[in-house]
């Protein structure tokens, strides 16, 4: 499996001999800086069981080239079939020989197989999508974000960047952004800088008994994040669900009322969440 000094594939022989430049309105920018194509797999936690790593977004191999010498299997999702059919032909014989399996189609349709780990360069234009499909999943993950989307995801309460993204992924994970990418690892360039985020899966330090409700009532309380927490309860009961909003504010404390949604942990909103979640009128499961 490792060798100690790997020989990979150089990311420019590959775009050539697969005969793409790369088109950015299907999220296609490849890595092309070889230094950080082989940190990206070192990102991972320690403990991570590296038997069978998926990546997301092949593109020409470069990377898969990489995490095929650090896991034992590699599974790659591509959703452009004519990548799909080079990485089938450039890596002939790892398929053979069982080490790699190439699925041609859309990360969010395909089924995903039982992964033990993620390292990913992610097509931005669905990268939240991607995320929220593999979080829940609770495998570690390496995942490179456009920057913006990877300070939100990683940003603390009271923080301009803190929102829904930043609750909903650390509902799931210890996320952690590991190294920032210039414009200039990528051919074609992306127009912004990109960041890679390190998610380790745990559990998260507060109850919630309905975790759909959870994530709902977060997206619903950001929508109105200059209101104070008791205004958007109110003004968001239909989009949460909450049948009897009055309900929760008087069962709320006002330090938590007179605060903005952006000022509230994320044990801070479960806790509000479980309150809410007495006085909605959906049902269980639901
Ligand atoms: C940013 S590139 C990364 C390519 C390669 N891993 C690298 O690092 O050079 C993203 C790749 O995802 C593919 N892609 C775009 N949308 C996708 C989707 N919905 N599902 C699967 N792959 C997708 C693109 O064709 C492209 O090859």
């Amino acid at each position: 499996m490792t060798d100690a000094t790997p020989e990979f594939r150089d990311p420019d022989d590959l775009r050539r001999r697969a005969g793409v430049r790369g088109d950015p309105d299907r999220d296609q920018h490849f890595l092309v800086d070889d230094r950080v194509l082989d940190r990206l797999p070192s990102y991972l936690p320690e403990e991570a069981d590296r038997s069978h790593v998926l990546e997301i977004g092949g593109g020409t191999g470069a990377l898969t080239d990489r995490l095929l010498a650090a896991a034992d299997r590699v599974t790659v999702v591509e959703r452009d079939r004519d990548l799909a059919a080079f990485l089938r032909e450039e890596f002939a014989d790892e398929i053979e020989g069982g080490r790699l399996e190439i699925l041609a189609g859309d990360a969010l349709e395909v089924d995903l197989p039982p992964f033990t780990a993620s390292v990913s360069n992610l097509p931005y234009g669905v990268s939240s999508e991607i995320s929220f499909r593999l979080l829940p999943l609770g495998r570690p993950l390496v995942l490179m974000f456009q920057a913006e989307f990877a300070d939100r995801m990683v940003a603390e309460s009271g923080t301009a960047e803190y929102g829904r993204l930043s609750v909903s992924a650390r509902h799931y994970a210890d996320v952690q952004v590991v190294e920032r990418i210039p414009p200039e690892a990528f051919d074609p360039q992306p127009r912004v800088e990109s960041a890679v985020v390190r998610c380790a899966p745990r559990a998260p330090d507060y109850e919630v008994d309905d975790e759909a409700f959870f994530l709902r009532f977060v997206k619903a309380l950001f929508t109105q994040r200059r209101k104070t927490v008791r205004n958007a309860i109110r003004n968001t009961a239909h989009i949460s669900g909450i049948a009897d909003a009055d309900a929760v504010v008087a069962a709320t404390d006002e330090d938590v009322l007179s605060r903005r949604p952006g000022e509230l942990s994320p044990a801070s909103f479960a806790a509000l969440a479980q309150v809410a979640r007495g006085a909605s009128d959906i049902g269980p499961g639901q």
